[in-house]
C-alpha cells in the first residue's frame, strides 16, 4: 500500500517515518524550505529538528505527486484541512484524518469536513497520545484508528502498525475526533493551573472535571463513551495535560503565568490547536445545550475576555453539584 502524507508538520513528519518502514511513503509539505530541509539534509529541520528521517521517504511540494497513493494520511492543521483537501487529488482513496480540532465557522469535526470536499472517500481518523517527536524517535506508542468500515480500518491499521506503533481499531470515528479537539482545549486550562501555581490537587480536578466536559458534548455528538475512556480521549487528555512537550499545555502555561494569549500566538509557526478549537467548541456546546464551564473559562482567557484569576473565580464558585451531573 502506497502511503501518501499530507502536511509537514512535526506530526506529518513523524508518521511519514511510521509509514514508510512498511512500504513506500511520499510526504507533501506546505513551505518549500522543509521540502529541501528534508531532501538534503533527511531531517524535517523547521517542524521536527533532532531527529534523522528515513531516506526512503519520497517529498514533495507538489500534491499532484500523491495521484495513486492507496490511502492518504491528512495532516494539516484542522483550519487548513478544508482548503488543502480541496486542491488534493483524492477520488476513492481513503482517508485517515489525522488534525485535533473542529472548523471555525462551520463548528465542522475533520470527518465532516472531509466528507463535504472529497465525498467520494471513505474516511478514517488517527487520534491519540502522540507526541511526535517520541514516535519518530521509535518510543513506543498506542493509538486509535476509527472507521466505520472494519475491513478498512484493519487494512490501515496493518499497514501502519510497527512494533513500536500500535494501532487499536475502533468503529468510532466521532468519538476519536471529539476525544482529540476537546483535549487541546482543556490542555490549555492545565497550562494554566500549572502556570499560575495552583497544585496537584487542582491540576487532578480539571482533567477530571474536563473529561466530564468532554464526556457530556462527545454523548451529545453521538460519540460512544468507551472510546472517550480510551486512547482517544483519556489517554490523549492525560498526555497532553501533563508535559510540557505540549504546545497547547504549554501556551496555559504561559497564560497562567500572566501573558497575553495574543502575545503568545504572536509570530508562532508552531500550531497549538486548541486556541482556535476552544471558542467553536463553546459555541457547538451552547447550541447543543452542553455545560462546559472549563471549555468556556479557556475561551475567555484565550479571547483576553477574562484574566487569570475572575477565570478561576468563576469556576470555582459555581454552585454545589452532584458529580455525575
Ligand atoms: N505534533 C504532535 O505531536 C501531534 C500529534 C498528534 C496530532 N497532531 C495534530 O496534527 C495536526 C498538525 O500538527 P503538527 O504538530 O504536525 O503541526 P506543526 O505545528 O508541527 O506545524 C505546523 C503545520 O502547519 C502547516 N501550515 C502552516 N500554514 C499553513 C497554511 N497556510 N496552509 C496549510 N498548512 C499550513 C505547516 O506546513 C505545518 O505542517 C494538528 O491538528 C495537531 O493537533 C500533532
Ligand atoms: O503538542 P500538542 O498539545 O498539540 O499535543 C500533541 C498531540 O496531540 C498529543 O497527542
Amino acid at each position: 500500500m502506497r502511503i501518501g502524507v499530507i502536511g509537514a508538520g512535526a506530526w506529518g513528519t513523524a508518521l511519514a517515518q511510521v509509514a514508510v518502514q512498511g512500504g513506500a511513503a511520499c510526504l507533501w509539505a506546505f513551505e518549500p524550505d522543509v521540502v529541501r530541509s528534508i531532501r538534503e539534509e533527511q531531517e524535517n529541520t523547521l517542524y521536527l529538528p533532532g531527529i534523522p528521517l528515513s531516506p526512503a521517504i519520497r517529498v514533495t511540494s507538489d500534491l499532484a505527486d500523491l495521484a495513486g497513493s492507496d490511502a492518504l494520511l491528512v495532516v494539516t492543521p484542522a483550519q487548513h484541512m478544508r482548503a488543502i483537501l480541496a486542491g488534493a487529488p483524492v477520488g476513492t482513496t481513503p482517508l485517515l484524518l489525522c488534525a485535533k480540532g473542529i472548523e471555525a465557522g462551520s463548528m465542522a469535526l475533520m470527518s465532516e469536513v472531509a466528507a463535504e470536499v472529497c465525498p467520494e472517500a471513505p474516511i478514517a481518523v488517527l487520534s491519540g497520545p502522540t507526541f511526535a517527536g517520541e514516535v519518530a524517535a521509535g518510543l513506543p506508542t498506542a493509538i486509535t484508528l476509527a472507521c466505520e468500515d472494519a475491513a478498512l480500518a484493519d487494512r490501515l491499521a496493518e499497514r501502519i502498525a510497527l512494533p513500536h506503533f500500535r494501532p487499536y481499531t475502533s468503529h468510532d470515528v466521532i468519538g476519536a475526533e471529539v476525544g482529540g479537539a476537546v483535549k487541546n482545549v482543556l490542555a490549555i486550562g492545565c497550562g494554566v493551573v500549572e502556570g499560575a501555581g495552583l497544585g496537584r490537587n487542582a491540576r487532578a480536578a480539571l482533567i477530571a472535571r474536563g473529561f466530564a466536559e468532554m464526556s457530556r458534548f462527545g454523548r451529545a455528538r453521538g460519540a460512544d463513551p468507551a472510546t472517550l475512556a480510551g486512547l482517544a480521549g483519556l489517554g490523549d487528555l492525560v498526555l497532553t495535560c501533563s508535559s510540557e512537550q505540549s504546545r497547547n499545555f504549554t501556551l496555559g502555561l504561559g497564560l497562567g503565568r500572566g501573558q497575553s494569549a495574543a502575545s503568545l500566538l504572536a509570530d508562532r509557526r508552531t500550531v497549538a490547536e486548541g486556541a482556535a478549537t476552544a471558542p467553536v467548541l463553546v459555541e457547538a456546546a451552547r447550541r447543543a445545550g452542553v455545560d462546559m464551564p472549563i471549555a468556556q473559562a479557556v475561551a475567555a482567557l484565550i479571547a483576553g475576555e477574562m484574566t487569570v484569576e475572575e477565570a478561576i473565580g468563576a469556576l470555582l464558585t459555581r454552585p454545589l453539584k452532584n458529580e455525575a451531573q
